[in-house]
């Protein structure tokens, strides 16, 4: 589903990856662990296709990723890639339901269409009564169950999450990273996940450690 091949990405002199190999299947929760700075934010925003690698392919679905730029890069990756970060940057002036959609707005998705899918992953989160909330009227864990809902929108092959969990309490925490599981069990949606978590890399299917600019 995701391969990336021989990944070297430098930061002026300083390299940072230095020849990675990784590959994830599909309806598999993969977690990326290691030191801080060891250069998982870079690997996981080269395999999003945010960032270019100054060598290595990314193939999503067969497409090298590394190889597209400008509206097909950003549709491509509109389309296919959802992103959940540790800040779950929701708009504050739009609602829930809103924000939800705006990939599929991006994407030219008919508005009912989108409402109607989003209305769909907020049943599912256990969120029905909030899509008419604005983020400052929802709490921390269910602000970011709406940012997974957004990455989910236009049905993409590959979630990647980095420290989704890391502002959120333990009982919120565990609550998202069941939501990954059933996402996983129930539409074999992939998951690639940077995580200072331990009980996450616990449950993922795999997890692979980084140091020194290399898998390990
Ligand atoms: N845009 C950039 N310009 C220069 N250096 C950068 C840039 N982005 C990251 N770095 C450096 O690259 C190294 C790896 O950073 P990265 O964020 O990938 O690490 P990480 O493993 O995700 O760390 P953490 O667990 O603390 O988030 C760090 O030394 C960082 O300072």
């Amino acid at each position: 589903m995701l391969k990336a091949t021989g990944i070297k990405k430098a930061y002026g002199s300083l390299p940072i990856l230095k020849g990675v190999d990784f590959e994830v299947a599909q309806g598999e929760i993969v977690s990326i662990i290691g030191a801080s700075g060891a250069g998982k934010s870079t690997l996981l925003h080269i395999l999003g296709s945010l960032d270019k690698p100054d060598e290595g392919t990314v193939e999503l679905k067969g497409t090298k990723i590394n190889e597209l730029s400008g509206d097909l890069l950003s549709v491509f990756r509109n389309k296919n890639i959802g992103f959940v970060f540790q800040f779950h940057h929701l708009l504050p002036e739009f609602t829930a339901l809103e924000n939800i959609c705006i990939p599929a707005f991006i994407a030219k998705t008919n508005k009912k269409e989108a409402e109607k899918r989003a209305h769909e992953l907020l049943e599912l989160f256990g969120l029905n009564g909030r899509a008419d909330h604005k983020p400052n009227e929802l709490s921390g864990g269910e602000q970011q169950r709406i940012a997974v809902a957004r990455a989910l929108i236009n049905n993409p092959a590959i979630v990647l999450a980095d420290e989704p969990s890391g502002n959120l309490d333990s009982a919120n925490a565990n609550a998202l990273h069941q939501l990954f599981i059933s996402l996983r069990d129930n539409f074999k949606q992939t998951f690639v996940i940077v995580t200072h978590n331990e009980d996450l890399a616990q449950i993922s299917d795999r997890v692979v450690t980084m140091k020194d600019g290399f898998i390990i």
